[in-house]
C-alpha cells in the first residue's frame, strides 16, 4: 500500500526534534532528523560543518538529504532543519508537511545556553529574530497543516490525528 512521510518544519527551537521523536514512537514508525543525518553522514557537528565548510555546503548536504529521502524513505516521521524548507521549497515532494508554529519570545525562553550553542544561526539574537521574521511566511506557505506548539502533549495528539486522517485519504486515492 502506498505510504507517505510526515515532515515537521519550523524555526530553530520550535520543537521539531522533540515532537518528532514522540510522534514516531506513538505512531510506531521510524524517526529521522535531517540535522542528525547530516552530522552522521559527515561525522561532524552542525557547528563544525558551518565553521569548516560554510553554510552553502551545509545547504548542499540538506539538498542531498532531500533527494536521498525521496528515493529511500517512506512512512517515517522526519524533522528537518530550520532552514530546510527555505532552501528546498519542493519539500512536499517528500511527504506531508506540518509546521510547528511558536513565537520568537517563547523559543528564546525554551532554549538553554547549551542548546543555543549548538545552533550557529542563533548566536546573535537580533539576527535570529530577523531570520525568524523573514521565514515565518515561508513556513506557512509551504505547510499542509499548522500546529501551534504550546502544550507538547496536545501538539503530538493534534498532529497524530491529522496524519492518520491524511493517510486514510491518501491511501484511498491510490486504491484500485
Ligand atoms: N511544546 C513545548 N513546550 C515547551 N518546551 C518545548 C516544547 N516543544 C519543544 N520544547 C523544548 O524546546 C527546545 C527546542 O526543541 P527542539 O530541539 O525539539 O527544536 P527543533 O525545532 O528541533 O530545533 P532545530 O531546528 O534547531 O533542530 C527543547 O529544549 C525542547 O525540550
Ligand atoms: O534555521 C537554520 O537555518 C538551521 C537550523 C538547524 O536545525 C540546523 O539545520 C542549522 O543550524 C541551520
Ligand atoms: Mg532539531
Amino acid at each position: 500500500m502506498k505510504s507517505t512521510n510526515l515532515i515537521l518544519t519550523g524555526f530553530m527551537g520550535s520543537g521539531k526534534s522533540t515532537v518528532g521523536r514522540i510522534l514516531a514512537k506513538e505512531l510506531n514508525t521510524f524517526f529521522l532528523d535531517t540535522d542528525l543525518l547530516i552530522e552522521n553522514f559527515e561525522n561532524k557537528s552542525i557547528n563544525e560543518i558551518f565553521e569548516d565548510d560554510g553554510e552553502k555546503i551545509f545547504r548542499e548536504k540538506e539538498r542531498y538529504c532531500f533527494e536521498w529521502i525521496k528515493k529511500n524513505v517512506t512512512n517515517t516521521v522526519i524533522s528537518v532543519g530550520g532552514g530546510f524548507p527555505v532552501y528546498i521549497p519542493e519539500i512536499k515532494e517528500a511527504g506531508v508537511v506540518v509546521y510547528l508554529k511558536v513565537g520568537f519570545e517563547d523559543i528564546v525562553k525554551r532554549m538553554n545556553k547549551r542548546e543555543i550553542k549548538k545552533r550557529p544561526l542563533f548566536q546573535d539574537i537580533k539576527k535570529a529574530k530577523e531570520l525568524f521574521e523573514k521565514r515565518a511566511k515561508i513556513y506557512e506557505e509551504l505547510a499542509d497543516f499548522i500546529v501551534e506548539n504550546k502544550d507538547l502533549k496536545k501538539s503530538v495528539e493534534t498532529i497524530k490525528e491529522y496524519y492518520e486522517n491524511f493517510k486514510l485519504q491518501y491511501q484511498s486515492n491510490f486504491a484500485d
